[in-house]
């Protein structure tokens, strides 16, 4: 009896983080893998018996060595990728946070996963936008805590 081992195809969880300095957010151009060659927020993938706010930690120290603080839930989407070399599947988990230490500045601690980080004026963000950022900039969604926050 041949063993058959199906890749199955499950919605895997990602955590993506606003992290805002002013009226900047820090993003990186992605390489190697899924919206290669976009400009996407730092974040990655939920490990088990994560809160969200842990992976966003984690996931900001592991990619730019920064320590976050102010930590907050934004919003969440749900979308399949076609463009991969297979379909994937993502329910993405937007947050927002402040850096811990205003003067501390970003590493590219993956330049195998990221081809450069760097700080962008919300209001005049690089292209191109990895798509579900893009979208969600073209709803007008804003990021940054309002005057009454
Ligand atoms: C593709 C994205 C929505 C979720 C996974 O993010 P990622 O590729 O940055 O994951 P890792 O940082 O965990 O490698
Ligand atoms: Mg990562
Ligand atoms: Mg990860
Ligand atoms: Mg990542």
């Amino acid at each position: 009896k041949t063993e058959k081992t199906h890749m199955e195809k499950v919605p895997r969880v990602g955590v993506a983080v606003f992290l805002l300095r002013g009226k900047t957010v820090l993003l990186g151009l992605r390489r190697n893998s899924i919206g290669d060659s976009t400009y996407a927020l730092p974040g990655g993938h939920l490990e088990f018996g994560e809160s969200f706010e842990e992976c966003g930690a984690r996931e900001l120290k592991e990619e730019t060595g920064l320590d976050i603080e102010k930590i907050e839930f934004l919003t969440v989407t749900n979308k399949v990728f076609k463009e991969s070399p297979k379909p994937a599947h993502y329910v993405t988990i937007f947050l927002r946070a402040a850096l811990s230490d205003p003067l501390q500045d970003f590493q590219n601690l993956e330049p195998d996963k990221c081809s450069g980080l760097g700080w962008y004026d919300w209001d005049n963000l690089p292209k191109p936008l990895f798509w579900p950022l893009e979208e969600m900039v073209q709803s007008g969604f804003n990021p940054f805590p309002s005057q009454t926050d």
